[in-house]
């Protein structure tokens, strides 16, 4: 089950977002917001890593207008690695690499194109197992 979520400025991309997910058959849990009145995204980030932390979801999808506010948000919570992606090498290396359970976009800097492509790519992409990997994982979610 897949955590989405965005701020008002990532509404717009986010409705893009779910009809892809739709059109693939991957279940997905909205969290909001739900139009382009503005709204905190802290907020929208912690539905997202509260529904992950508890095992509703296992991974989620985070927009605000950069992805930056929104995946710092994300990130301060344990267990949370967000990624902010905004090409499909950086989305693979994430998942492949860092094991990434949150990809976080930016509705005001990649168009739907690319950014569904990067959805793709983050999804579609597995862990690579690593001991390397694991051991930097290990580390970063140490006291
Ligand atoms: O990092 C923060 C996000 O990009 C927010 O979406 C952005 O700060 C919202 O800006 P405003 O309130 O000016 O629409």
């Amino acid at each position: 089950m897949i955590a989405v979520a965005c701020d008002h400025g990532g509404y717009v991309l986010k409705k893009e977002i779910l009809k892809h997910l739709e059109e693939r058959g991957l279940e997905y849990k909205d969290f909001g917001c739900d139009s382009e009145e503005a709204v905190d995204y802290p907020i929208y980030a912690r539905k997202v890593t509260t529904a992950i932390k508890s095992g509703e979801c296992d991974r989620g999808i985070l927009i605000c207008g950069t992805g930056i506010g929104i995946s710092i948000a994300a990130n301060k919570v344990k267990g949370i690695r967000a990624a902010l992606c905004t090409d499909c090498f950086t989305a693979e290396a994430t998942r492949q690499h860092n094991d990434a359970n949150i990809l976080a976009l930016g509705g005001r800097v990649v168009g739907p194109g690319l950014a569904l492509k990067i959805v793709d790519t983050f999804l579609d992409t597995p862990f690579s197992n690593a001991e390397r990997h694991k051991r930097r994982i290990d580390l970063i979610e140490q006291e």
